[in-house]
């Protein structure tokens, strides 16, 4: 493992503990001085981020991470800042109780919590609530209190997780702390990344509380962290028979738009060639918005059958509809066992008519589709989109992205990688489109299953980035991300 390694990767709330305990039984460091170093680094993320803060208020919850925030405050206090006290409920465990007890011997005053409590000002909230012991939804009361911190409008730092979010999942099964920064110790947790829960994590900092590197040797993690890269640049001598032919089978009456945003991304994303299959009706707009895609009237199924053999890889779904020319197209496209990404409708259709897919393939659902697939409600999606993403991997033996917020790929040995960059200006129409015709022009340039989702992913959400940076969130549309793509294909832009 190289020196940080561990930053990469993303433990689940039990691998967590696993490292706690391993600091503490193999390390001999006891767990009351990780939570003295938690506090302190919070402490000095908490001067960083704000600098000229003067005073602040500590909530405390009744474990380890309310220890965590007794520390913290009896640290501020020493070195000068004004720290108030509250805590809705008694301190459980040694830890915890000794901590409480060192804040308290110092002369902090601990202010119990309930609804008549006015706040005071303050430049900084600090959020000690809850932290990867979270087991359910925040009570009444203290949901209440989080909303009256939220109601002040001074930014809030939360310790270890934002209260409130399940620190494996993801998930939000009530109220939650809105943080704008995150201090998060000993090991990135995976919850933190996807779903939900980039709404209210802000800025995530990880410290590693100068433990040593050997503590996180053999103790992987859950999934992984997407890293920015791209493909290399490509042979002087390449040829556009080189870096394959990409056939995208969609469009019926109504939704051209999606099969030629497809098409043109797969363009962008380096395709030699791209094909689109599609109803006659489109196939004049098409050629004259974007010459270089090749149009072919489609009315069925030996239509395509002619068109496989100069295929490489098919990208199959986007406006593709559910009735019978779309279901025949379908059928004939999985039949070909080419490399294969199936988006939209090719996944509607899947999950009424339940089949094993060729290999390489490549599965683009988002939470709606997910739920089809696995014959559940998008609830049950984002209550564990690792579980979700895994079970459709394993289902379909396919690499599987599951879109949205942190958008997740798995492969069906359980290998699972999250995507940090997006914005919800990519929440409008087309831009999955964009997905599946990027991931099919890597997979036509030779990049393997799991490499092209993981890439296309990242470089979809980063040109989604770029896009945003320059116009702002609002208003972005999914051609605005061809051009951001192509430079972050080339390496042009980090
Ligand atoms: N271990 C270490 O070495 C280190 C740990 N560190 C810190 O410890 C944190 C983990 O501490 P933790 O395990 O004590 O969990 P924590 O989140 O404080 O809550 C547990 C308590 O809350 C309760 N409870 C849970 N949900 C509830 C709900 N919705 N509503 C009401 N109650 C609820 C639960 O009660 P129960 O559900 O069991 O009845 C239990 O009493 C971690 O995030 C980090 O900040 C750092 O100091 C670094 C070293
Ligand atoms: N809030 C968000 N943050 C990050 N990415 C997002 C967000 N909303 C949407 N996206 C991304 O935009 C794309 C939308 O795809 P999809 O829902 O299939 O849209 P469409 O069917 O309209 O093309 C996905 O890649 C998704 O991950
Ligand atoms: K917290």
């Amino acid at each position: 493992m190289t020196a940080h390694a561990h930053r990469h990767e993303l433990y689940t709330v039990d691998q967590v503990r696993a490292l706690d305990r391993r600091a503490i039984e193999q390390l001999g460091i006891p767990g009351y001085e990780l939570m003295q170093r938690a506090a302190a680094a919070a402490l000095v993320c908490l001067r960083q981020h704000w600098p000229q803060a003067r005073r602040t208020a500590v909530y405390c919850g009744p474990g380890n991470n309310g220890g965590d925030g007794f520390l913290l405050a009896a640290l501020a206090r020493e070195a000068g800042l004004h720290a108030e006290v509250f805590a809705p409920a008694e301190s459980r465990g040694d830890d915890a109780t000794r901590a409480r007890r060192e804040f308290e011997h110092g002369g902090g005053i601990v202010n119990a919590w309930n609804d008549a409590v006015v706040l005071p000002a303050v430049d900084v909230h600090v959020d000690a609530l809850y932290g990867t012991g979270l087991q359910r939804a925040l009570a009444a009361d203290v949901a209440a209190l989080v909303r009256r911190i939220h109601a002040t409008g001074a930014p809030v730092l939360a310790l270890d997780v934002p209260s409130g979010v399940n620190a494996d999942t993801g998930d939000v099964p009530g109220e939650a702390v809105q943080a704008d920064v995150t201090v998060t110790f000993i090991a990135s947790k995976r919850g933190l990344y996807t779903g939900v829960a980039p709404g209210y994590v802000g800025a995530v900092q990880l410290e590693s509380l100068g433990l040593p590197e050997t503590l996180w040797q053999n103790a992987h993690g859950d999934a992984e962290l997407m890293q920015p890269w791209t493909l290399p640049p490509r042979p002087r001598q390449s040829h556009k028979g080189n870096n394959g032919h990409v056939l995208a089978i969609g469009g019926d009456h109504g939704t051209a738009g999606a099969i030629r945003l497809c098409g043109e991304a797969a363009l962008r994303g380096g395709a030699g060639l791209v094909s689109v299959a599609t109803r006659a009706e489109h196939l004049i707009a098409l050629n004259s918005a974007r010459p270089e895609l090749m149009a072919h009237d489609v009315n069925g199924p030996q239509a395509l059958e002619a068109l496989l053999p100069r295929a490489t890889v098919l990208a199959v779904g986007p406006g593709l509809g559910q009735g019978a020319w779309g279901h025949a197209l379908w059928l004939t496209a999985l039949d070909a066992h080419l490399p294969m990404v199936l988006d939209a409708d090719g996944l509607n259709l899947l999950a009424q008519e339940p089949r094993q897919l060729s290999v390489p393939a490549v599965m683009t659902p988002h939470p709606g589709e997910a739920a089809r697939l696995l014959g559940c409600d998008t609830a049950t999606i984002g209550a564990d989109r690792f579980a979700a993403v895994r079970e459709l991997a394993r289902r379909y033996q396919a690499v599987v992205v599951l879109k949205g917020a942190g958008s997740l790929v798995a492969d069906p040995e359980g290998r699972v990688a999250v995507c940090p960059w997006g914005n919800p200006g990519m929440a409008t129409g087309g831009m999955g489109d964009l997905l599946t015709g990027i991931v099919a022009a890597l997979l036509a340039q030779g990049c393997d299953a799991w490499q092209a989702a993981t890439l296309g992913v990242s470089l979809h959400a980063r040109a989604g980035d770029l896009a945003a940076r320059h116009g702002g969130e609002r208003g972005l549309i999914a051609t605005d991300l061809l051009e951001p793509l192509r430079l972050l294909l080339n390496g042009r832009e980090s």
